[in-house]
């Protein structure tokens, strides 16, 4: 069954378009991957289901429900969490508030609550934290939980933003480029780590990544765009050899080369 559906998305900046006619689904329960050549609109997709950027016309069915054109936190608050290509962390706040941060888009307290930190608030500050720290010892952070953010080593901080994600509760997760800077036993860990989150957590994962071995190893299902269009799908095995991949990949490294 499919936890995610995309029909016939379309997106445009200026009368360019950066994502055309895309169609794509993902398996309740998979761990998939949308990959593409540099600049092919993979974060563009992204952007739309999580409400960042609303498409100029196409569905997008989560979980059996529309969600086009729906605010980020609403979103969020369905079920779906990301984290992006480059850090988002508060660089001042501690690496257990960073996760606690991600949460408030769930609370009903509300400003009110905020402000008198009623009974009702006080609750949900301790359910929030709670789950926090679970997630923070989920990704094998909580040791470092009052450590500032920013003073952790960048592989630990890329973990923050999981546990960040995790703690919303999430049944479909998309990580944008999680590999991007991490050494070669960061990228092994990285990969231990997408399976138990699907694994242990029941969580559905949609990842973009440019480091195709570990998208190889990883997915189970692969989309393959390129100047925002579908070219290919299927397994690892399928996707590679697919004649339409090979060259938009060599078409792109001889442009950049060039
Ligand atoms: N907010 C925006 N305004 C204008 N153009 C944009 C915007 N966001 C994305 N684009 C354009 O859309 C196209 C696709 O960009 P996108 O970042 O989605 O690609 P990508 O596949 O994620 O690339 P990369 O692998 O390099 O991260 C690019 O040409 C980009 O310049």
């Amino acid at each position: 069954m499919a936890l995610l559906e995309v029909t016939d998305l379309c997106l445009s900046f200026a009368g360019l378009q950066v994502i055309r006619g895309l169609s794509f689904s993902v398996e309740k329960g998979s761990i998939a991957s949308l990959i593409g050549p540099n600049g092919a609109g993979k974060t563009s997709v992204f952007n739309c289901l999580t409400g960042f950027y609303r498409p100029d016309s196409g569905r997008i069915i989560f979980d059996g429900r529309r969600i086009t054109g729906l605010k980020p936190h609403r979103i969020t608050r369905k079920g779906m969490a990301r984290t992006f290509q480059n850090l988002r962390l508060f660089k001042s706040m501690s690496v257990l508030e960073n996760v606690m941060s991600g949460q408030h888009c769930r609370t009903s307290a509300g400003a009110l609550g905020a402000i008198f930190h009623t009974p009702t608030q006080r609750r949900e500050e301790e359910e929030i934290r709670r789950i926090s720290e679970e997630c923070l010892d989920f990704v094998g952070l909580l040791d470092k939980k009052d450590r500032r953010a920013s003073n952790l080593a960048y592989g630990d901080q890329r973990r923050v933003e999981w546990a960040r994600a995790l703690a919303t509760r999430p049944r479909l997760l998309l990580l944008d480029e999680p590999a991007a800077g991490l050494n070669h036993d960061e990228k092994q860990q990285l990969m231990g780590m997408i399976r138990r989150i699907r694994d242990e957590l029941g969580v559905t994962i949609l990842l973009i990544e440019h480091d195709m071995g570990l998208v190889m190893k990883v997915s189970e299902q692969i989309t393959v765009i390129d100047y925002g269009q579908k070219i290919a799908e299927g397994t690892a095995a399928e996707v590679q050899n697919n004649p339409r991949v090979i060259e938009a990949y060599l078409g792109s490294d001889e442009e950049e080369a060039a």
